[in-house]
């Protein structure tokens, strides 16, 4: 299989650097500054075992890459780009190619569905950061990923098959899962998280927010009718393999890195925002998860510090 990753930033540069490190043809797909700095000089790996310099084709777009019968195609940009992503791909990339979306949310794989009919989800375990042009870096090691692949909307074929054999190839744990999704919503009500870890100062109050975000979010996917993983399956799954590096200091979740970076926006509609979302079609009310958007939507237009708004002022507020 060769493999486009579109989006190679903190997941897309992990998974396809350590594909590409395993011998897997890859193609990155990035733009801007990350993209110049990685045809100038190779995408940078900052794995456990060092840093690698991956010297895959890169492109801005989907026009450049001579696709052919057996390319797949990794989505790993955040889950509010995937519009432009999908709109890149439709006009380019042959209608049977498979999309395998390394996205947390639950929202691109319909989107990608209603483009491409080989659609596919992965739950991505994948702690990883993307804070400088042309770089990378893998929080774990010696496993960097839990990637678990299914189809979507449900099952699995030969090219989850192949999908995770590859991926284990390069040193990731993945297995095929028929319930993919039950998965990924598990991991959503985990990313419940990000915006509280983004936008607000740490103590005891952001950790009081994140826990009521997370128990509304439960509360709303369990009236929506929808099959969420269990906390035990979760953990049991995860076991020990993903191991922290000791020689990187703790920075933050994958929406932080939005607002370190100033990009301007954030997936925030897409993770909390899910959970507002389904409020909204059940006439059920949010307000914590509203609250949590509101604040991380205010940071990423103004510009603001990550982690500078008062928990506690939300929690007086609900
Ligand atoms: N980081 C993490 O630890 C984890 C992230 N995830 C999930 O993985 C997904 C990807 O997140 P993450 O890797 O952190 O995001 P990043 O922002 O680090 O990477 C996405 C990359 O795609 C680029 N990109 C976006 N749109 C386009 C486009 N149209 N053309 C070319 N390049 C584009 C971005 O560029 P630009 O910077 O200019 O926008 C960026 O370089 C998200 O759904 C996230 O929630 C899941 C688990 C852990
Ligand atoms: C849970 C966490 C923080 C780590 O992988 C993540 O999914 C993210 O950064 O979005």
């Amino acid at each position: 299989m060769r493999y486009v990753v579109y989006g190679a930033g903190a997941v897309g540069g992990v998974v396809g650097g350590t594909l590409a490190r395993a011998g897997r043809p890859v193609t990155l797909v990035a733009r801007g500054a990350h993209l110049d700095a990685i045809r100038a000089a190779g995408l940078v790996l900052d794995a456990g075992d060092g840093r690698h310099r991956i010297d895959a084709p890169a492109t801005d777009t989907a026009a450049e890459v001579g696709w052919t019968d057996d390319t797949v195609v990794l989505l790993a940009v955040k889950s509010h780009q995937a519009a432009a992503a999908l709109a890149d791909l439709r006009a380019h990339a042959p209608t049977g190619t498979p999309v395998v979306c390394l996205t947390n949310g639950v929202a691109t794989e319909a989107a990608v569905l209603r483009l491409f009919a080989r659609t596919y989800a992965v739950c991505v375990m994948l702690p990883a950061t993307h804070l400088e042009p042309g770089v990378v870096v893998a929080s774990c090691h010696p496993t960097p990923a839990i990637l678990d692949v299914g189809r979507f909307p449900g099952g699995t074929d030969a090219t989850t098959a192949a999908v995770a054999a590859d991926l284990r190839a390069a040193g990731i744990a993945s297995e095929e899962r028929a319930d993919i999704m039950a998965m990924k919503r598990r991991k959503l009500v985990m990313n419940l998280g990000n915006g509280v870890d983004a936008s607000f100062a740490q103590g005891a109050a952001a950790d009081e927010l994140a826990a009521l975000a997370q128990a509304e979010g439960e509360r709303v996917l369990a009236a929506a009718g929808l099959t969420v993983a269990t906390a035990d399956e979760d953990r049991e799954r995860r076991g020990a393999i993903l191991q922290r590096r000791t020689d990187l200091e703790r920075r933050g979740g994958s929406t932080w890195q939005s607002l370190t970076r100033g990009t301007g926006d954030s997936e925030i509609d897409y993770l909390a925002g899910e959970v507002v979302l389904q409020g909204r079609l059940l006439g059920l009310p949010t307000p914590v998860n509203e609250a949590v958007v509101a604040a991380t939507r205010h940071l990423a237009a103004t510009g603001g510090a990550p982690r500078s708004l008062d928990a506690g002022a939300v929690l007086a507020s609900l």
